[in-house]
């Protein structure tokens, strides 16, 4: 049988000897190594290596601090306006804010959350950041705190976080939509003021007062011939779409509407309707307190751009001499008052707005047309004309609609007379919704306004029987419908 040998086993003292030869061999590799790399070149090895080798990321963030310098960053505001809808519905945190001035409360994604959106199919993810203010002892680049050290300020920003891939897109395409969503958001939010543009009372240059605009007018609410109604608004929604357009041809970004009619017919209200629907602020000018061209061109000049520009009843609120500078116009409802040429009027707004305006609506109303200087009339300075009129059936089933809050299908038979009377007679919608807030009883009302309308017929066809033909100042005399002429 063969016999098995064993590896000799190592005796204490030949381990030792073997762990110091090891040992010398180590410390006298380290010093040469030492010796051919200094420190200095090993660090540089060791940092070249990390920064080449480093795994890259497939990502690229954008940040949008909320300040650039001093500077509010507008890019912050609308990235957050935007992702106020987009907030996830089952978030467990959310900012609530609301300034003094603002009607509403604004709901917005809180700090550390994340917001997952697409565009066009590319997945984003949004994260709010907020860095509380740091103190800090040594050099840095924020501020000097009072007791000494450096202190950096509360920094806030918001991270867009995307596949680097799609930069060119998010950065061209997905951003810009950011920024009209916002704009498109700010516009609903925005609250239209009237400001009363006068000279009196405010120093050399006027002053102008503002209220918030709170008539409840719309285009849903004005009674007018349904064709009208619809005309201005596509009128509006070209012009105000326009800027490129207007840029092009060079002609100030602005349009000029004339309403005419008698009183009562909607004038001011379809200006009221005309700023709600666009969110421009109402400017309304007092010609009668205008001293003269200078004072005009100063209140002109605190007008600011997306407004809408009114002066009411142009005929018989100023003195207007006529435009060869003879007099003033031979009205018989002039009030005396401060004097100021009708070129001048035109001037300011055909020059001024030429190189300081853009998006301007100008807006005169008048109940005799026929009294204006023709210059004022001519294309270009007043683009629309709408003549505001009587109401007509239309007009009569918006108003019942909206004051009365019935259906007017289901009153079919109960308002048939009151069409009627209201085809054959000439009432301004005024009247009519005068009579509809009579009572909350609808039968109440609506046998209150037959009565009303016979009435009115009855005193109407004594007078003509009275005049013959009627006068010629009668706004009676004008077309029966509202018309648009542009
Ligand atoms: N077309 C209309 N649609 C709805 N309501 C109207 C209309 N016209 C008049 N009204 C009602 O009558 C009131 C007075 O109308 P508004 O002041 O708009 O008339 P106007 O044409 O400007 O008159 P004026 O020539 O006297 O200035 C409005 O507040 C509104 O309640
Ligand atoms: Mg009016």
């Amino acid at each position: 049988m063969a016999s098995r040998t064993f590896p000799e086993m190592p005796t204490p003292s030949s381990l030792l000897s073997a762990y110091a030869s090891i040992s010398t061999s180590i410390m006298l590799f380290r010093t040469m190594f030492n010796q051919l790399f200094p420190r200095e070149l090993r660090r540089y090895a060791v940092d070249a290596v990390r920064f080449y080798w480093k795994p890259k990321s497939s990502k690229l963030t954008l940040v949008f601090d909320d300040k650039d310098g001093l500077t509010p960053n507008h890019m912050f505001d609308a990235a957050e306006a935007f992702l106020c809808t987009r907030i996830n519905p089952d978030s467990d945190r959310l900012r609530i804010t609301k300034s003094v001035k603002e009607t509403h409360i604004n709901i917005k994604f809180a700090e550390s959350d994340e917001i997952v959106d697409s565009f066009d199919g590319i997945p984003v993810t949004w994260r709010y950041v907020r860095q509380q203010p740091q103190h800090r002892t040594g050099d840095g680049d924020g501020g000097k705190s009072i007791s000494g050290g450096v202190f950096s300020p509360e920094r806030k920003y918001i991270e867009l976080k995307f596949d680097k891939r799609y930069k060119e897109i998010i950065i061209s395409s997905y951003l810009p939509s950011i920024v009209k969503t916002s704009q498109e958001l700010e516009n609903k939010k925005k609250i239209v003021k009237l400001l009363n543009l006068q000279s009196y009372g405010g120093g050399p240059g006027g002053h102008k007062e503002s209220v918030n605009l709170d008539h409840p007018s719309t285009f849903d609410t004005l009674a007018m011939d349904p064709i009208v109604k619809k005309a201005i608004i596509d009128d509006l929604d070209l012009f105000v779409k326009r800027r490129e357009f207007y840029k092009k041809v060079g002609k100030a970004w602005k349009r000029g509407y004339l309403l005419y009619g008698p009183p009562g017919t909607g004038k001011s209200s379809l200006i009221a309707a005309i700023a709600n629907y666009l969110k421009f602020d109402i400017y309304d000018l007092l010609l009668a307190n205008v001293g003269g061209d200078s004072s005009l061109k100063k209140l002109m000049l605190k007008t600011t751009n997306r407004s809408i520009l009114v002066i009411e009843d142009i005929d018989c609120s100023i003195q207007l001499p006529d435009r060869k500078g003879v007099g003033p116009s031979k009205f018989p409802d002039v009030k005396s008052g401060p004097m100021f040429s009708l070129s001048g009027l035109l001037n300011f707004i055909d020059g001024l707005w030429s190189c300081c305006g853009d998006e301007r609506i100008i807006i005169f109303t008048t109940n005799h047309k026929e009294r204006l200087d023709p210059a004022l009339l001519r294309p270009g300075r007043m683009d629309v004309h709408i003549h505001m009129s009587y109401l007509t059936v239309d007009g009569f089933e918006t108003l019942a609609t909206n004051y009365l809050n019935i259906d007017i299908h289901a009153y079919h038979w109960r308002l048939r007379e009151i069409k009627e009377l209201i085809k054959c007679k000439k009432v301004t919608p005024a009247e009519v919704a005068e009579d509809l807030i009579k009572s909350e009883d609808v039968e109440v009302v609506l046998e209150g306004l037959v009565k009303f309308l016979k009435r009115k017929k009855m005193d109407d066809d004594d007078d003509e029987t009275k005049d013959g033909e009627g006068n010629e100042e009668d706004e009676v005399r004008e077309p029966k419908r509202a018309k648009i002429m542009s």
